[in-house]
């Protein structure tokens, strides 16, 4: 094997890391042997050159780009397959595949097989019956057909009970009739809608006799299975090209008067007898269940994808040099500027505490889904509020900190070849789609409200809000990790007492309860959001203990100083609020903030370690500033050399337009 040749400073950075980088690995894989089934997996996909790109996509066409993903997705998934372990659950698959980047090696935009693998073939499993699963699954699984989910219409994304197409059943034919009555019915948005998909599950309002029956899910075949050609009655096409997400193949669909028979439904919950008698599911929220599905995954691609974006500035900024510290000395790694550190190591706190809480929730999703199976839907509520919540604050924080991981890079973060534009237009729409945040925060303020309500009338609230009914106040600011998680349950329980007497003085004002919770929306979404940082903190802290007891000291040192970086960091980011609802006094402010910097100088030494710790490849960083050996300036340029508008010294728009028009004959 060649030898690399490491840059200077960075191969020093590591020296002075504290920690075996190797067991920050292993403990964030969830065990050696974990890392180990990662890296051949890796191994495995790597070794297959027809997965990587001759020409960078960016220098491709938009049908190119679709063109390329699609033969890719297909030897991809042969691949993957190929190292498939049979024995695991569903379950497991998952919880094993939480650290997996592989996918980001191949696709610089996201696969237009995703919403097959994220919501077609869950949406089967989650509402289909035990028939409809043992048909349509063998066949999603084995790609012998490939779909999405098609949910959002161009004028109804939130708004579900607003959705137009209708499934109108025939109890004549024993089918239904899937429609769109207006241009605004039209499906709009599902990945791989436009020329991928042959099925979906499309989200249609069900009517039968004469009635409507709300949102139900129906399969639908919408392209010939031999010819690809659109079925009759199908109108589709692709919606065009946006911010990111080029090669997932997003596209509308429109139905004129299209059949299907009768066991398209999918019928776990609620079902349609052949004489159209309709009989509701135990809840008809457990039709939105793919959503909470995806909202769950999503907490984990967020630690993921920020995880790069930190990997890429930290390594960088130990390369880069720049400016003076001071006169005498030579130019300082940029790395060094404490605004510098304060940009990026909250990066990769973040990373690590939604790592831990993308894990924990989704144990907590799969322990209430077998509750659900089981016909128990006790804690379908609490569950829905807290994908909804970590949701948002995972799609927000990872959005703020890759963007501030791109500006870190100065001029070389707005290279596509740094990688950093296209991971944040992964992660910038997550703030939108499975539920736009502002729509899931007030889903959370319901919840929190109706649990304040339960709180007056002494009933037991749900774990995670169980803290609201602590009455006890926080006397004294200790200024503990601990001390201010309670502090930050105090703000979110003060914030919403303060939301519930507005939302209750509005009503008493005369608004109708509508208008009252419009108006306190402001302060509505403030708690839940409050609410939300509250328990990131605390899952965060009790995992972090709960996990590293075992580490070694140094390792668990630096793990302690992150859980502390991230506490400072949004204990100082909210001080009106902790000033307005707990005992901070401004001498505790300021030992907060040289607690902060301090803790900045503490994790510099080890912060090359911290982000080597996350161990995403080079070919998966895909980045000519973040790669392991630091050649940051060699590889600007060798790619920027691949520009085709450098394949020859001078361009035919020279002579076509430049020269006349310089020398006036234009
Ligand atoms: C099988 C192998 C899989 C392997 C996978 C492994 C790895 C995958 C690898 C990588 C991928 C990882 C992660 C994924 C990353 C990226 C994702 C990729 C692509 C994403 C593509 C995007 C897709 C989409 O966007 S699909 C469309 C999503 N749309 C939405 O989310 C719409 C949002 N709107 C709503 O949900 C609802 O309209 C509403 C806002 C909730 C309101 O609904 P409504 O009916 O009006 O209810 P309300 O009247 O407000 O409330 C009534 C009552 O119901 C309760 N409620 C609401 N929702 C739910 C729910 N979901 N569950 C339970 N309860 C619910 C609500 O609280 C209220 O209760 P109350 O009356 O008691 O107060
Ligand atoms: C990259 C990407 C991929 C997607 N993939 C899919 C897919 O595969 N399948 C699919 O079905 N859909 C998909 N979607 C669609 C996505 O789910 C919707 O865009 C999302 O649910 C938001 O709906 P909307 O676009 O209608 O926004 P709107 O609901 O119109 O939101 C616009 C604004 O109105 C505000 N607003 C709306 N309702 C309220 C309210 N009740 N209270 C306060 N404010 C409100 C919002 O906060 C927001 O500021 C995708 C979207 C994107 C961006």
């Amino acid at each position: 094997m060649a030898k690399i040749t490491v840059n200077k400073d960075l191969a020093s950075e590591r020296a002075k890391c504290e920690f075996n980088v190797e067991e920050l690995t292993n403990y964030l894989d969830g065990g050696r042997e974990n890392t180990a089934r990662r890296r051949r997996m890796e191994d495995k996909v790597l070794s297959v050159k027809e997965l990587r790109d001759e020409i960078p996509e960016e220098y491709l066409s938009h049908k190119e780009k679709y063109e390329n993903a699609i033969r890719k997705a297909v030897l991809f998934y042969k691949v993957q397959k190929s190292l498939d372990d049979p024995n695991q659950s569903d379950h497991e698959r998952i919880r094993n595949s939480y650290r997996s980047t592989i996918t980001s090696a191949i696709f610089k935009d996201n696969s237009p097989l995703t919403l097959h693998i994220v919501m077609f073939i869950p949406a089967i499993i989650g509402q289909g019956n035990d028939e409809q699963r043992e048909y349509w699954l063998k066949r999603a699984k084995n790609m012998e057909i490939i779909g999405t989910y098609a949910q959002t219409e161009l004028g109804h994304g939130t708004f579900l009970r607003g959705l137009e197409t209708t499934a109108t059943y025939d109890p004549a034919t024993e089918e239904f009739v899937l429609h769109s009555p207006t241009l605004t019915a039209y499906k709009w948005w599902p990945g791989g809608l436009a020329h991928t998909a042959n099925y979906c599950v499309v989200m249609a309002i069900l009517y039968t006799k004469s009635k409507n029956c709300g949102i139900q899910p129906f399969i639908v075949q919408i392209r010939d299975e031999e010819t690809h050609m659109p079925l009759p009655g199908i109108k589709l096409g692709e919606i065009g090209a946006k911010l990111g997400y080029n090669t997932v193949n997003n596209g509308f669909l429109g139905f004129d008067n299209h059949r299907i028979p009768r066991d398209r439904m999918l019928m776990r919950n609620a079902q349609v007898s052949k004489d159209g008698t309709f009989t509701a599911g135990a809840n008809s929220k457990l039709t939105y269940g793919t959503m909470v599905y995806v909202r769950v995954l999503i907490v984990n691609n967020m630690a993921n994808l920020l995880a790069k974006a930190v990997t890429i500035a930290i390594r960088y900024s130990a390369v880069r040099r720049q400016s003076k510290l001071k006169p005498e000395d030579p130019e300082p790694q940029i790395l060094d500027y404490v605004t510098q550190q304060h940009k990026l190591f909250i990066g990769i706190a973040t990373s690590h505490a939604y790592s831990r809480t993308a894990l924990w929730l989704w144990d907590h999703y799969a322990k209430v889904t077998s509750e659900l199976n089981a016909g128990k839907l006790d804690n379908l509520p609490e569950l829905h509020s807290l994908a909804c919540c970590l949701k948002v604050l995972s799609s927000v924080d990872a959005a703020v900190f890759v963007e501030r991981s791109r500006l870190a890079c100065g001029g070389h973060g707005y290279m596509l070849s740094s990688n950093l534009p296209q991971t944040y237009g992964l992660v910038t729409p997550a703030s939108t789609f499975e539920g736009e945040n502002t729509v899931l925060l007030l889903q959370v303020a319901r919840s929190l409200v109706k649990a304040w309500q339960q709180m007056l009338n002494g009933r037991q609230l749900a774990p995670s809000m169980a803290y609201l009914a602590d009455q006890k106040q926080l006397d004294r600011w200790d200024g503990s990790v601990n001390g201010i998680i309670r502090a930050f349950q105090k703000v979110a329980r003060g914030k919403l007492a303060f939301s519930v007497a507005n939302f209750e003085k509005y009503q008493k004002m005369g608004l109708s309860r509508e208008d009252a919770w419009n108006k306190a929306s402001v302060q509505l979404t403030a708690a839940a959001e409050s609410h939300g940082r509250a328990i990131v903190v605390q899952v965060f802290k009790t995992e972090t203990d709960r996990i590293a007891s075992s580490l070694s000291p140094p390792l668990r040192k630096a793990l302690d100083q992150l859980v502390e970086l991230f506490t400072l960091y949004w204990a100082l980011e909210r001080l009106g609020d902790l000033l307005l609802y707990s005992p901070l006094s401004e001498v505790d402010v300021r030992d907060m903030q040289a607690r902060y910097e301090e803790l900045l100088e503490k994790i510099r030494p080890n912060a090359v370690g911290l982000v080597d710790g996350f161990d995403i490849r080079d070919e998966i960083l895909n980045s000519a500033l973040g790669a392991y050996d630091g050649r940051v300036y060699e590889r600007l340029m060798e790619e920027a050399l691949k520009s085709p508008l450098n394949a020859e010294p001078v361009n035919s728009s020279f002579h076509k337009y430049l020269k006349p028009f310089m020398q006036g004959k234009l």
